[in-house]
């Protein structure tokens, strides 16, 4: 059974390096969880009073502006961050995709790091193997899968990460937004194994401040405002007023033209 449950949970991050004598002139920004200073270390409240149940099929999209806990969340419900204070429950094997080079070594080739990328995210190394002619085709690196990954590009990286994860079988599919450093048309060729990942996991949550992907692979919404959780509901709905509350937040109503 696949499944999360989260109970008024909260995730502090003491800092204890700040300058607080800075911190007491309350410049506040507008970005960020809030800064408690009542303590002697200044503390950074990242996730706040967040109750949370998901469920095998859910399919969750995080919006909501930078600093406002979407990968603090991601990171709790993987399993990767305890709450300082309430409970998460997590029932699946979980395959977290934040920084889709993590995992992965500069010194050996592409066809090793496949290998290497697929057990980190829970496959076996037979069943890499199996997929790799697979990864191969759709990455296009060609002769270049047998050199060492430090000699490719950062877009070149991207492909082969990419390649790995949309091909593996999760039950619990976390995935940060990290594909900024491909081509548009590579990114095209990798929306449909996309949907077709997203289709064979139990579950997926996916932080993302491109409206089009979420609208693509999610049906609900969650919209995280400093810490907390300020609406769930259709993918929708909650995107629309986050865009709403955007544009004013901005200080403009709508987009201005040029
Ligand atoms: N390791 C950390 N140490 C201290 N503070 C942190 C740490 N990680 C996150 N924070 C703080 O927690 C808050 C939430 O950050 P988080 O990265 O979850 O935001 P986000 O919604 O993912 O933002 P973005 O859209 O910019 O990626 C921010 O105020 C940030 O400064």
């Amino acid at each position: 059974m696949v499944n999360i449950e989260v109970r008024d949970a909260y995730v502090d991050f003491p800092i204890f390096d700040a300058k607080t004598r800075s911190l007491k002139k309350k410049v506040f920004g507008k970005v960020g969880g809030k800064i408690g200073t009542g303590a002697k270390v200044p503390i950074i409240e990242a996730l706040r009073d967040i109750t949370l149940s998901l469920r095998d099929g859910d399919r969750v999209a995080l919006v909501g502006h930078n600093g406002a806990g979407k990968s603090t969340l991601l990171r709790l419900l993987s399993g990767i961050y305890e709450p300082t204070r309430g409970t998460a429950r997590i029932r699946g094997k979980v395959a977290p995709v934040f920084d889709l080079g993590v995992g992965m070594d500069p010194e050996v080739s592409g066809y090793e790091n496949i290998v290497i990328r697929g057990l980190f995210l829970g496959m076996t190394r037979a069943q890499m193997r199996e997929r790799a002619d697979d990864i191969a085709e759709f990455t296009e690196l060609g002769d270049y899968l047998h050199m060492p990954l430090r000699t490719y590009s950062a877009g070149m990286r991207v492909r082969l990460a990419l390649g790995v994860v949309t091909t593996i079988d999760p039950e619990i599919l976390i995935l940060d937004e990290g594909l900024g450093a491909v081509d548009a048309a590579f990114i095209a060729k990798a929306r449909q194994r996309m949907v077709d990942l997203v289709e064979r996991s139990g579950m997926l949550v996916f932080a993302s401040h491109s409206d089009e992907l979420l609208l693509e692979l999610c049906t609900t919404a969650i919209w995280m405002d400093e810490g907390t959780i300020r609406e769930v509901g259709d993918v929708r709905d909650v995107l629309a007023a986050y865009k709403g509350h955007r544009a004013m937040w901005a200080g403009g109503v709508g987009t201005v033209g040029p």
